[in-house]
């Protein structure tokens, strides 16, 4: 179990990461995401070990992580953390790449568990390749096969699909579901978009100014948001002020300025609809429809359509939602 107890880190003036406390078990995907600067690279290169923190401290299974400052090599054995630019030696094949992490083990476990290793991340054609002769995904997956290698217990992972490709960031999702499922690994990504994150990961974290301001199972947080912030990192949020709710038939006991997240798609078509508004844009998604709608100067809404309807730019539409459909949050400021 990796464990992170109020852990600070400073840099000058800048405060990169406040007081962050969280728990990763072993077979468990958690992802903390968080908009640029927000301390998501600064987080794991402590939970790495690869920086001293300026309070707290990492545990792995109860025992202290010790920081570069303390040790001659900097990290610890069992925890694993994957680059954004991979890192891979630029004149040996993918293969050698993979095996080289392997190099103090005897040469048939070394065959062995490279082979393993090429079929579970899916390098069989690309083996022999060096890796300018590869592509993004093919290294990033290099790069997690050679980090899993000696089956750590903790896998870290920088913006792990940020640069790929659809198909390429299914088989990471899927890859890293085996991995932890398999070899029960503790995984912990963090990134900047939830897509990814929310579908794989067993807990998220909002990451905002270097605090975590919300953990919980992705649902739970995509639903029920802390603030504005993480309403917006987690997905598409249309985000209302208490004093415009009336207008669309929600009544409550909010402050004018009290702000309330309501996913898009619990806005729907209704000819009987409570409210309605003006179609300003219409973006075909393929599998359903995402509308934008002028309600009046103050509120634009975005709601899920199916792809099928026939909604025009300009034409007047009628919309419903329920009452339980809207989420009070934190703050006022957006
Ligand atoms: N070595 C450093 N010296 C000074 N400031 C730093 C250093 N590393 C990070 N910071 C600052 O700490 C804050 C958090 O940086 P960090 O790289 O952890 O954010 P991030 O969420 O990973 O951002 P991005 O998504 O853009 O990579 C930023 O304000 C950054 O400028």
């Amino acid at each position: 179990m990796l464990e992170s107890i109020h852990l600070v880190k400073s840099f000058g003036d800048v405060t990169a990461v406040r007081g962050v406390s969280l728990v990763i078990k072993p077979g468990e995907v958690v992802g903390l995401i968080g908009a640029s600067g927000s301390g998501k690279s600064t987080m794991l290169n402590l939970m790495a070990g690869l920086l001293d923190a300026t309070e707290g401290v990492v545990q792995l299974n109860n025992e202290r992580i010790k920081g570069p400052s303390e040790q001659l090599v900097p990290g610890h054995p069992h925890i694993k953390l994957v680059h954004q630019e991979y890192q891979l030696m630029p004149h040996v094949s993918v293969r050698e790449n993979i095996a080289y992490a392997l190099r103090f083990y005897e040469k048939r476990y070394q065959d062995f568990r490279v082979e393993q290793l090429i079929n579970l991340c899916r390098l069989e054609a690309v083996q022999h390749r060096l890796p300018r002769q590869v592509s993004g995904g093919e290294k990033q997956r290099t790069a997690i096969a050679r980090a899993i290698a000696e089956k750590p217990a903790v896998l870290l992972l920088d913006e792990p699909f940020s640069h790929l490709d659809l198909p390429n960031r299914e088989l990471i999702r899927s890859m890293l579901l085996d991995l932890v499922r398999n070899e029960k690994t503790a995984c912990l990504f963090v990134t900047h978009d939830a897509t990814d994150a929310l579908s794989i990961s067993h807990r998220i974290g909002i990451l905002q100014d270097g605090q975590l301001i919300q953990m919980g199972a992705p649902m739970d947080v995509y639903r029920r948001p802390y603030n504005a912030y993480a309403a917006q990192m987690t997905g598409p949020a249309n985000l209302i002020r208490a004093k415009h709710l009336p207008l669309m038939g929600i009544i409550h006991a909010y402050q004018p300025n009290a702000l309330a997240c309501v996913r898009p798609e619990n806005i729907r078509l209704s000819d009987r609809g409570r409210f309605g508004g003006t179609v300003r844009n219409v973006f075909f998604k393929g599998a359903y429809l995402e509308v934008e709608v002028e309600m009046n100067r103050f509120v634009n809404l975005t709601f899920i359509a199916a792809s099928h309807e026939k909604i025009k730019v300009g034409q007047l539409i009628g919309l419903e939602m329920s009452p339980e459909s809207v989420h009070w949050m934190r703050g006022s400021s957006v």
